[in-house]
C-alpha cells in the first residue's frame, strides 16, 4: 500500500468505519460520491481538469521544473501551483537554492531538516519526498529509523523545530546561544540560519499542502523500505461528505444565511465602502491598537477542527492500513506541542510583536543574508512577489482592486502570531474576513493537518480555485515570514 491507488482498497472496512463513526445512514448515492472521490488529481479539493488545463497551456511550468526541481519531475505540488506560474518560479528558485546550492549546511542534512520540520504537521507528503531526497543525496540510512538514530547536532534542532512550528514568539537568544555554544555539536551561525530557513520552509509548505489538499504522488518510488503510507488525514466524516454533524461556524457567515453570491457582492460592497471610509478620516493611535488587540484576542478564540471535525479520528479509519508500515511520529519529539490552545486555557499570553521594531525589509533581510549569502534576495523576491500578485479578479468580475483583501489576509496571519503593524487597520480585517474564512485560515496555518474539504469548500463559494491556491499562497508566505522574524530577531539579539 502506498500511492493512492491503495487508499480505498479496504473498501468495505472504510465504510464500516465512517458508519461507526459517523453515527448516520449512509445511502447508496453517497457510497457513489465517495467512491470516485476528488482525490485523483493532483489536489483532493480542486477538479483534476481545472488544474491541469493551466498545466496544459504552460510550458513555462516544464522549463522550471528543469530548471528548479530537485526531484526531476512535475510533482503534485509544483502543479498545483502552476496555476500561479509568476509566483512559481520564485518559490522554486528560493526551495532549490536551499537544497541544491553552495550553502553553509550538506545536502543530506538539508533533507533531514525538511523531515524533521514536515513531520511536526504529520505531512507525510512532504516526509516522504524528502527521504527519497536524504537517500539520493548520501545520507544515512539509519537516521531514518527516527530521531533517536541522528547525531545529537541534529537532534539539538528539535527545540527550535517546535518553537517555530507552533510557538515561535517563545523562541528568545537563549535558545540560539545553547544552539551555538555547546562544544563539539554546536552550530555555526551561518548554519543555523540555513537550518532556520529550512525549517520555516517546510513548516509552512506543510500549510500549503493541507490547505490545497494534495494528493499522494501517483507513482510513487516504493524501491526503498523507508517510505511511510501517504494518506492525508482527511477527516472521513468529510469525505463522506455526511451532513449529520453540523458545524455552526462554517454554516453561518457573519451575514448570516445569504447565498454566495449576494455574499461575493456584500464583501464588495464592504471593499469599496471601507476604501471610502478611509479617504474620509483615520482612526486614532489608540483605536487603532485597539483594534489590533481585539482582533488578536478573537483569532486565539476562533474554533478550528478539533472541536468541531473530529480530528482524532482519521487514524482510526485507517487502520487497517497503517498496521505494519511505520508513521512520521518517528521525527517528532513532544507530539503534544501546538499552538496554544488560548481558547480553553487563556492563562497564557500571546505577547504582541511590533513589526515596526524588527521588519523583514529592514533587520531580517540583512541578517539572514549577511549569514547565508543571497538567500535574502531570493526569499524577499517571493514575499514581495506573493504580497504583489494580483489578476484584479474576483470570482467573475474583473477589474477590481484587491489590494484590501489581500492585506487583510497576510496581516491576519501574522495577527494570529501576535506581529502588529501600526499603520494597519486591523478593523478591516474583521469587516472583510468572514467566519468561515478564519477558521480556514487559523486552521491551515497553525493546525494544517486539520484542514478538510468541508472548511476549503464552506467559504467563498463564487470564488475560483485558483484564487483559492493564491489565498493558501499568501498564508503560507505569512506564515513563513513570521516564523523567520522570530527566529532571527532572536539571532540579532543573541548577537548584540
Ligand atoms: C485571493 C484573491 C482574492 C485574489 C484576486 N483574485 C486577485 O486577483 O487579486
Amino acid at each position: 500500500v502506498g500511492g493512492g491507488g491503495g487508499r480505498y482498497r479496504h473498501w468495505t472496512n472504510f465504510m464500516l468505519s465512517i458508519r461507526e463513526h459517523c453515527k448516520g445512514p449512509l445511502n447508496q448515492e453517497k457510497r457513489i460520491r465517495v467512491s470516485q472521490p476528488l482525490t485523483r488529481g493532483p489536489s483532493a479539493f480542486i477538479p483534476e481538469k481545472e488544474v491541469m488545463q493551466a498545466n496544459g497551456l504552460n510550458e513555462r511550468t516544464n522549463l522550471l521544473v528543469e530548471e528548479y526541481s530537485t526531484s526531476g519531475r512535475l510533482d503534485n505540488i509544483t502543479q498545483v501551483m502552476s496555476l500561479h506560474s509568476q509566483y512559481l518560479e520564485s518559490f522554486l528558485r528560493s526551495q532549490f537554492y536551499m537544497l541544491r546550492m553552495d550553502g553553509p549546511l550538506p545536502l543530506p542534512y538539508r533533507h533531514y531538516i525538511a523531515i524533521m520540520a514536515a513531520a511536526r504537521h504529520q505531512c507525510s507528503y512532504l516526509v516522504n519526498m524528502h527521504v527519497d531526497e536524504f537517500l539520493k543525496t548520501g545520507g544515512i540510512a539509519e537516521w531514518l529509523n527516527g530521531l533517536e538514530y541522528i547525531p545529537q547536532r541534529l537532534k539539538n534542532l528539535n527545540e527550535i523545530n517546535k518553537l517555530l512550528a507552533h510557538r515561535p514568539w517563545l523562541i528568545t537568544k537563549e535558545h540560539i546561544q545553547k544552539l551555538v555554544k555547546t562544544g563539539e555539536n554546536n552550530w555555526s551561525l551561518p548554519e543555523l540560519v540555513h537550518a532556520v530557513v529550512l525549517l520555516a520552509h517546510y513548516h509552512a509548505l506543510a500549510s500549503f499542502v493541507f490547505g490545497s489538499g494534495i494528493n499522494p504522488e501517483r507513482d510513487p518510488d516504493t524501491s526503498n523500505g523507508f517510505r511511510l503510507i501517504a494518506v492525508n488525514k482527511f477527516c472521513v466524516c468529510d469525505l463522506a461528505n455526511d451532513n449529520n454533524i453540523e458545524n455552526a461556524s462554517l454554516t453561518s457567515s457573519n451575514f448570516g444565511f445569504v447565498d454566495s453570491l449576494s455574499e461575493l457582492e456584500a464583501l464588495m460592497e464592504r471593499m469599496k465602502r471601507l476604501q471610502e471610509e478611509k479617504e474620509e478620516e483615520e482612526a486614532s493611535q489608540e483605536e487603532m491598537a485597539t483594534r489590533f488587540e481585539k482582533e488578536k484576542k478573537e483569532s486565539l478564540l476562533v474554533v478550528t477542527g478539533a472541536d468541531t471535525f473530529c480530528s482524532s479520528v482519521p487514524n482510526a479509519a485507517f487502520d487497517d492500513e497503517i498496521v505494519s508500515t511505520s508513521d512520521v511520529s518517528r521525527y517528532v519529539e513532544d507530539p503534544g506541542f501546538g499552538y496554544k490552545d488560548f481558547a480553553r486555557r487563556g492563562e497564557e499570553h500571546l505577547p504582541t510583536f511590533r513589526a515596526q521594531d524588527y521588519t523583514w525589509e529592514n533587520h531580517g533581510f540583512s541578517l539572514v543574508n549577511r549569514l547565508y549569502s543571497d538567500i535574502g534576495h531570493l526569499l524577499d523576491e517571493k514575499f514581495r512577489m506573493v504580497y504583489n500578485l494580483t489578476y484584479n479578479t474576483m470570482a467573475t468580475h474583473e477589474g477590481v482592486d484587491t489590494t484590501m483583501l489581500r492585506r487583510a489576509l497576510f496581516n491576519y496571519v501574522h495577527c494570529m502570531f501576535g506581529i502588529r503593524y501600526d499603520d494597519y487597520d486591523y478593523g478591516e480585517v474583521n469587516q472583510l474576513l468572514e467566519r468561515s474564512l478564519k477558521v480556514y485560515i487559523k486552521t491551515v496555518t497553525c493546525y494544517p493537518e486539520r484542514t478538510t474539504k468541508r472548511m476549503y469548500d464552506s467559504y467563498w463559494r463564487q470564488f475560483k480555485h485558483s484564487e483559492k491556491v493564491h489565498v493558501n499562497l499568501l498564508l503560507m508566505e505569512a506564515r513563513m515570514q513570521a516564523e523567520l522574524l522570530y527566529a532571527l530577531r532572536a539571532i540579532t539579539r543573541h548577537l548584540t
